[in-house]
């Protein structure tokens, strides 16, 4: 166990100071204060399936002519019940096991969007490079097992639910593709989104496995608002994320699956730093865990083969477009994360900063059309 994994989350190591420095600090680093939800029947379901369980509020000023717009979102992030090599039938049954606890819990928190964490329905096994059994998880997104599965509990519990999955397209020639999949609150299939930057970076060579996605960016029309998701490490592009804002997302889901000694730093700053950006509502989502694989691999870095990519150091957290953030969910424990949000805000960002009216898109999308060609020159002024 590397010595990451020895703090359960930043917020209790804080909350030891003095009331007086808690309360400065929480301010600067955590912008204005958000409440809590009173969630006591989704407490006693995150009890007895041991889950933790975090909420917030987001509230936004009232306005004369519109009612305020409030929408729940549920995000969960969770360790493999099993080891990453048990049979692929009882994992993912393991899996849907947990899914349909935290789904249950969720409902009795009244939560209308669900989002999982990126390819939660299996071991995060592309550090191997190796393709059995992996490739046998791949489900076909519009009617697989894992999408199915879903479909009941969304039409059930009235709940858009977001599935990240590994895709694989039999139409197009058993492609494989790494895949959130948008169920709608009647249980129907809404659509589809493809990851769009695929990791080239330490034990994250994912492009063994798919495709750069080929979906753009979609956002989805939904009863609660208009969603959209940027898949784990397009979280690093600011362009990803500012396409979804400019295709009207009111809320971007991140589901991601990163370790401590690669990303951690980054965390807390670039799904937030999106939300202030495009004055939207980000949803960043971490799986947690140490995953052990029964084949050693090589990171191509001179260091020795190993079995383990490193703890996934969870910390899932909701970020509003006026900068404040919630708690995060712990780093080592299987949690659920409600939010209400009042998604009003987004538009009273907008106008209060101005990011959209002063963002000059016409010129940078002059400049970029002339980087991208091969005779580019890079505009340098010399002596
Ligand atoms: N799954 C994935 O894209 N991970 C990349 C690591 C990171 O972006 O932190």
């Amino acid at each position: 166990m590397s010595s990451q994994q020895h703090f359960t989350s930043i917020e209790k190591i804080l909350s030891k100071l003095p009331p007086d420095d808690y309360q400065n600090i929480r301010n600067v680093l955590y912008g204005k204060p958000t409440s809590k939800l009173d969630l006591s029947d989704a407490e006693t379901k995150a009890n007895d399936y041991d889950l933790e369980l975090v909420s917030c509020r987001f509230e936004a000023s009232p306005e004369q002519l519109r009612p305020p717009k409030i929408v729940r979102v549920g995000i969960f992030q969770h360790k493999l019940p099993l080891p990453p090599n048990t049979p692929i039938k009882e994992m993912r049954d393991g899996l849907y096991k947990l899914a349909q606890n935290a789904i249950e819990t969720a409902a009795k928190g009244g939560v209308n969007i669900f989002c999982f964490q990126e390819a939660w329905n299996m071991p995060f096994a592309f550090c191997t490079r190796e393709k059995q059994p992996w490739c046998e998880y791949a489900e076909v997104a519009e009617f697989g097992p894992t999408t199915i599965f879903l479909q009941q509990l969304a039409k059930r519990y009235n709940m858009v639910v977001i599935s990240p999955i590994l895709e694989r397209d039999e139409v197009h020639g058993q492609t494989i593709w790494n895949t959130a999949v948008v169920i709608d609150n009647y249980g129907d299939f809404l659509g589809k989104h493809r990851k769009n930057h695929i990791p080239r970076v330490g034990d994250f060579n994912e492009s063994t496995y798919y495709f750069e996605g080929n979906t753009g960016h979609p956002v989805f029309q939904t009863e609660f608002g208009k969603i959209a998701i940027n898949i784990c490490y397009g979280r690093h592009h600011p362009l990803n994320w500012l396409m979804f804002g400019l295709n009207g997302a009111e809320i971007v889901f991140n589901p991601s699956a990163t370790v401590g000694n690669l990303s951690e730093p980054l965390w807390g700053i670039e799904a937030r730093n999106a939300a202030i950006a495009n004055s939207y509502f980000t949803c960043a989502i971490n799986r947690v865990g140490t995953e052990i694989f029964e084949t050693e691999f090589t990171s191509g870095d001179g260091k020795p083969a190993h079995k383990e990519f490193g703890h996934f150091y969870g910390s899932s957290y909701i970020a509003a477009p006026d900068g404040s953030r919630s708690q995060g969910l712990s780093r080592d424990k299987t949690g659920l994360l409600i939010a209400e949000l009042d998604l009003n805000l987004c538009r009273q960002v907008r106008d209060h900063w101005s990011f959209q009216m002063t963002q000059r898109l016409d010129m940078y999308a002059e400049l970029l059309a002339k980087v991208v060609q091969p005779d580019f020159k890079p505009q340098i002024i010399k002596k």
